[in-house]
């Protein structure tokens, strides 16, 4: 059933071209009965893809890799990383393939990848598979990342390849096409490092500054320049998944990316009542990536990307170390900027100053949330309605009432505006429970609940009636929530 791919799809291979050494050329795996689970129609447009087209039978063939333009050599990326703090010195695209690169309308290049589209020289002792579920959780994630704002690889569409995957049960397989800025990781350059050919290392960080921080190439020190730009985008990054209550689950060197999008929304989940050493993952059991633990980890990881920049940052490593040093420095500047505007924003005082004043009441309002285990999202939300005159809903969600009364006077008095607040503090994030029914329900056939969820985590800052449910914490019955990764 092969139909002749549409003229228009154009792939680049400028990864490919400018860094072979990262790139294995190779071919997705077969799916004997392809079946489109989820496809973003407005992303695809962006990208220059006819979604009707996407649907055809050809169209399904480019979004599982089977069917690839003429001419187009797919690549698995090769990657090194940290993973919680130790090192794998060959990691790469194990269950992954780039297919090229696309202009988008803003003439923007993005990459076009497949995860779960079959083992790759890079699998190790995996099956380069994934399962309808989690790569389902990914496409919904993702998108309500974009919806709020944040940097984040985006997912153009989910098929079902009719194989079955071999987990704890037999689970139905799928490969989900990802669109991002692109994959190049921290892990990508530890990789580089450690061969040790410093040409290498260059032309990748070369590329890294074409494609994300050109402005680095105009600076005296481009690599150093390099490094600091990377600092900046995930302390931008990491400040504004706290801000929403995100956690990433398993911030390994390489799942961090030099673009300082979010990317591999593995074990990830939205916190609820609010508590800095909130942990998904099951295999997180040392906490090293709780929600409060973040800006700490992205800081670690940084370092290990310093480390892989050495070489090219002075004729000697002590020198080199020296100016990493110095660079890495900006990092908690920058996260305190991102996060206390971001903060100020939250409680309708962007325009108040970021004074002494200001800044404790958002650490104040942190230390009673967590007392009182508050949903974080609810309450932000709640809070536009106390800047209007009804501080009940909010007052709803404590117990030490005095304390929120008090706080309540302090911040009133700053004169908050609440149509502004109601601009960057969500109603609807995808819920624990929520995604896990619409997982549930479209792993046995019925993708209604995904659909929904879908739609309502795309506009999360506008009240729609009817949708309630979306918008409340998870119920007592469904107890404590655990993610998994490498799924
Ligand atoms: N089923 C699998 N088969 C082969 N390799 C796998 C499989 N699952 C994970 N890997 C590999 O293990 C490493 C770590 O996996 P991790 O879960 O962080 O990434 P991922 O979810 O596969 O992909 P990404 O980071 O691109 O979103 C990667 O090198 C990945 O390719
Ligand atoms: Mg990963």
């Amino acid at each position: 059933m092969s139909h002749a791919p549409s003229p228009t799809v154009t792939l680049d291979h400028r990864f490919a071209r400018d860094l072979p050494e990262l790139a294995v050329a190779w071919q997705a795996e077969d799916t004997p009965a392809p079946a489109l689970l989820a496809l973003n129609d407005s992303l695809a447009v962006e990208l220059g893809l006819d979604p009707d087209w996407l649907r055809s039978p050809a169209g399904i063939g480019l979004l599982t890799g089977t069917d690839v333009p003429d001419g187009a050599t797919p690549v698995a990326q090769a990657y090194a990383g940290h993973q919680f703090g130790g090192y794998s010195p060959r990691l790469g695209d194990g269950r992954a393939l780039l297919l090229g690169e696309l202009t988008d309308s803003f003439g923007r290049i993005r990459d076009l990848h497949l995860k779960g589209s079959g083992r790759t020289p890079f699998s190790r002792g995996g099956d380069g598979l994934a399962a309808v579920g989690p790569m389902l959780r990914e496409y919904v994630i993702s998108e309500a990342m974009h919806a709020l704002g944040i940097p984040t690889t985006r997912s153009l569409a989910v098929v079902a390849t009719g194989r079955g995957v071999h987990r704890e049960t037999v689970q139905p397989g799928a490969v989900l096409a990802r669109v991002a800025g692109s994959h190049l990781r921290v892990g990508s350059f530890q990789y580089a490092a450690a061969t040790g050919d410093v040409d290498l290392l260059r032309r990748l960080a070369d590329h890294a500054i074409a494609r994300h921080h050109p402005e680095a190439a105009e600076a005296e020190q481009p690599y150093d320049a390099l490094f600091r730009a990377v600092v900046a985008a995930q302390a931008s990054l990491v400040a504004r998944w706290m801000l929403v209550g995100f956690i990433h689950g398993v911030m390994n060197t390489d799942n961090m990316t030099i673009s300082g999008e979010s990317i591999d929304y593995g074990p990830c989940a939205f916190m609820e009542a609010v508590d800095p050493a909130t942990v998904y993952s099951s295999i997180d059991t040392g906490g090293r990536y709780s929600y409060a633990n973040q800006p700490v980890a992205a800081e670690w990881n940084l370092a290990r990307f310093a480390e892989s920049l050495l070489p090219l940052l002075a004729e000697t490593q002590d020198e080199g170390v020296a100016i990493a040093t110095e660079s890495l420095r900006t990092f908690r500047g920058h996260y305190a900027a991102v996060w206390s505007a971001g903060m100020r924003a939250k409680l309708g005082l962007a325009g108040a100053p970021d004074d002494a004043t200001t800044s404790q009441l958002g650490t104040d309002l942190v230390a009673l949330l967590q007392a009182d285990r508050v949903d974080h999202t609810s309450f932000f939300r709640a809070l536009g309605a106390a800047a209007r005159g009804d501080a009940e809903p909010a007052r709803g969600l404590f117990l030490d009432l005095e304390g929120f009364d008090a706080w309540t006077a302090r911040w009133l008095a700053l004169g908050p505006d609440a149509t502004a607040m109601d601009r960057v503090n969500p109603v609807y994030i995808p819920r624990n429970h929520l995604v896990e029914e619409a997982l549930t329900a479209a792993t046995s056939g019925d993708l209604d609940p995904l659909g929904r969820l879908l739609s309502v985590v795309s506009q999360p800052y506008d009240v729609r009636p009817g949708l309630e449910r979306y918008a409340e914490p998870a119920p007592d019955s469904f107890g404590d929530y655990r993610t998994f990764c490498g799924t």
